[in-house]
């Protein structure tokens, strides 16, 4: 039987094998995207909408203006005139969330530019898309989405560089160079994956007497807080909550307490001073927190040196990934099965 680790061992394989089939994959959007097109709006929920977030720093670095939106607000709450030179992305594993469609077809009907990645390019949501791209996860078996993250925003990367390459902003070489750079991340996820693996043998019996879990990190690395976050309350199931790093400073920390289990994500060079108070006092005055990343200090927290700064979200996502999965295997949790199956007599998100 598959388990969600076996998902987790899989990202490194498929996530090289989207590098690989990187000049082919874009193909038709660089042919479809005109070249002066530098406004990209993504449209997605739950860990689609992680995605697109996480990959945003890196596409703005890329000369674009990224904006992203649930789709609720999107077709609901948001009264921004559509934007005639944007590209539109609709991002959907599953290929059928309704909000997620909705939003394609009144981009459509405004006959906008568009696209949408999804697993399966047969889907409604891909079907219904001017190009439809493959989101690379292949056949993820769990609805708790890990392979689908990391797929989705490695998948950006490469569409970012397509299309920047296409319109000139970078050239053929520095395309190439961020590929190597890619590949040295994605060469580092099995050692990602150890690592978590020992660092929970290691404490999951504090771990496991917490009753919420907070997160916390700046820049990329707040998305991935996001994105850890929505993993352990679905899998594990835990209440957490995920803040940017300033943010868990201001009001949240009136609620810190024994109860809650803390990770601070963090890169050196980035707010490394803010992770180091804040690690310190958490672990000073607070109880349990660990630090993920280069800022570890302590054997509370899982060190590791990513292979770069610009894509290694994805290498701090398999820690989450892990630790999530772990909790969740010893709290006798069954990941083929909904807790609460019955919500969808009450309401459906899908087609
Ligand atoms: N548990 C899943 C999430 O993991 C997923 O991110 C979200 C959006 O689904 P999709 O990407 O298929 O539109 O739906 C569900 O809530």
């Amino acid at each position: 039987m598959t388990t969600l680790l076996n998902c987790i061992e899989r990202i490194p394989s498929l996530l090289t094998k989207i590098v690989d089939q990187r000049a082919s994959r874009f193909q038709e959007l660089g042919a479809y995207v005109p070249k002066e097109c530098r406004d990209l709006v993504f449209v997605a929920s739950g860990t689609s909408y992680n995605s697109a977030f996480t990959a945003r720093i890196f596409l703005e670095k890329l000369g674009y203006r990224v904006r992203f939106y649930y789709p609720n607000v999107f077709l609901h709450y948001n009264y921004e005139e559509l934007k005639k030179d944007a590209l539109y992305v609709f991002i959907s594993q599953g290929g059928s969330t309704r909000l997620v469609y909705e939003g394609l077809r009144k981009v459509k009907d405004a006959h906008l530019l568009n696209c949408a990645i999804c697993e399966d390019v047969q889907a409604p949501i891909a079907a219904l898309a001017d190009v439809a791209l493959e989101m690379g996860s292949e056949k993820e078996e769990f609805i708790y989405r890990t392979i689908g993250y990391a797929a989705t925003v490695t998948t950006l990367w490469l569409m970012g560089i397509a299309l920047a390459e296409a319109n000139g902003t970078i050239s053929a070489k520095q395309a190439d160079g961020y590929e190597k750079k890619l590949r040295d991340t994605i060469g580092n996820l099995d050692q990602r994956r150890e690592e978590a693996m020992a660092w929970f043998d290691a404490h999951q019996f504090s771990l496991m007497r917490k009753s919420a879990l907070m997160y916390g990190g700046a820049g990329d690395l707040y998305p991935v807080c996001m994105e850890a976050d929505i993993k352990a309350m679905e899998m594990v199931p835990i209440v957490t909550r995920s803040y940017e790093l300033e943010e868990m400073i201001h009001g949240p920390q009136n609620a810190f307490s024994s109860e809650i289990g803390f990770f601070l994500f963090g890169k050196s060079g980035e707010d490394e001073e803010k992770v180091k108070a804040i690690a310190r006092f958490l672990k000073k005055e607070i109880g349990f927190c660990a630090v993920i990343g280069d800022l570890a200090s302590d054997s509370h927290d899982l060190y590791f040196q990513a292979a770069n700064r610009t894509f290694a979200p994805i290498e701090y996502i398999t820690a989450a990934q892990v630790i999530a999965y772990r909790m969740a295997v010893c709290r006798g949790r069954d990941l083929t099965r909904a807790v609460n199956g019955s919500m969808k007599h009450y309401i459906t998100k899908t087609l």
